[in-house]
């Protein structure tokens, strides 16, 4: 089995030393020659992981010819980048692959989900079919083998099934999942709720916040989920639950971090004009934002950080409205 996994990022790097664990022959191809160099020289990615030794199988390479003979290609690179690295990579193609999506959130002008963008855009004569490896992971975590539980969830089961073997050790345990709608979408809309969480913090609120945030966030998420086609028992699970309480807990979140900032300041100005980190969450707020809005689906926490992100609302009044809403019973 031949791996090459797009992109020399923190996830990518992640996922790849998981593989090169289980004796799988995987080569990073990445854009950033210097991301390249460090982990095909020095065995590490010192932007990512100054700390951290890589093992030493993994290969990388500039070359997405790369790609040619793989039997699995795993996307591992921003949600913006998925239709640029599927066209760049579908020339390269001469057999069936299995395409494993790892990115979370939606297109950036069609808001489509990740796994009808792959579709779309490698030729079904290349495509045995799209796999999304999504959960609760933080690559920092990862990399330095801690327990971890993530989903493979396909239409596909032999293929979902194939991938669950091939990335689970004794540290990383992959279930199996086959709600698409249900999966992407959670992973998605936790990373909104993640940035609202990171606000609160920031603004200097304290853990009965926090714990209010991921419940009424599920709440939310379930609302929205399953509006669009995704079970109810989904938003439970790894994709939708656990990816949401690791995100709005997590001092490895970007998200998180990025909504900490701009609680702090009280303002979404500095985080704008300075940020050049990937935080899924800031687009995803608004895609989730525009299509509740549109079909009137009740998304209070999203809306307000979309409109401290995008309408200058200042986080404070933002939380004083989301208290102030008229009063509800519990279950809606
Ligand atoms: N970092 C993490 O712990 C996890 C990240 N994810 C998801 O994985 C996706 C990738 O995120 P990270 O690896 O964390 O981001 P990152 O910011 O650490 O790395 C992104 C990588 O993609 C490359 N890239 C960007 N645009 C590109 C393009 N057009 N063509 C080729 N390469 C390009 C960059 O050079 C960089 O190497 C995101 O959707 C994120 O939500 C999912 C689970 C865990
Ligand atoms: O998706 C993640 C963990 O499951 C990574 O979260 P951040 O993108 O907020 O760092």
């Amino acid at each position: 089995m031949k791996a090459v996994v797009i992109g020399s990022g923190s996830w990518g790097s992640g996922l790849a030393q998981v593989l090169a664990d289980n004796h799988v022959d995987v080569t990073i191809w990445g854009k950033d020659e210097h991301e390249i160099a460090d982990i095909r020289d020095h065995h590490r990615n010192e932007k990512y992981f100054p700390e951290v030794e890589l093992n030493h199988d993994i290969k990388a390479t500039n070359d997405i010819a790369v790609v040619k003979d793989a039997d699995i290609i795993i996307l591992s690179v921003p949600t913006i980048a998925i239709e640029d690295v599927c066209r760049l990579i579908t020339p390269q193609l001469t057999k069936k692959t299995i395409i494993v999506n790892t990115s979370k959130g939606f297109h950036p002008e069609t808001n489509e989900r990740m796994s009808c963008v792959i579709r779309e855009n490698i030729p079904a004569q290349y495509l045995s079919s799209v796999v999304s490896l999504i959960g609760p992971s933080h690559a920092e975590e990862v990399v330095l083998r801690m327990l971890t539980t993530i989903c493979a969830v396909s239409l596909n089961e032999a293929d979902a099934k194939t991938v669950q073997h091939l990335f689970s050790n004794q540290y990383l345990r992959v279930y199996r999942g086959n709600d698409e709608v249900g999966s992407e979408i959670g992973v998605a809309i936790k990373n909104a709720i993640a940035v609202a969480s990171g606000i609160l913090s920031g603004i200097g609120y304290g853990d009965n916040t926090k714990a209010a945030l991921i419940t009424r966030g599920l709440a939310e998420m379930i609302r929205y989920g399953t509006a669009m086609g995704g079970r109810l028992e989904t938003f439970m699970g790894l994709t939708g639950m656990g990816d949401l309480i690791v995100t709005c807990t997590s001092v490895h979140s970007r998200n998180f971090q990025a909504g900490y900032q701009i609680g702090k300041e009280n303002s979404a100005k500095d985080f704008w004009e300075h940020n050049t980190k990937t935080v899924e969450g800031v687009r995803t707020a608004k895609v989730i934002h525009d299509i509740a809005k549109e079909k009137q689906i009740d998304m209070p926490i999203v809306d307000e950080v979309y409109k401290v992100l995008y309408e200058n609302k200042e986080p404070l009044e933002s939380a004083r409205d989301l208290m102030s809403r008229e009063l509800k019973p519990e279950i809606n």
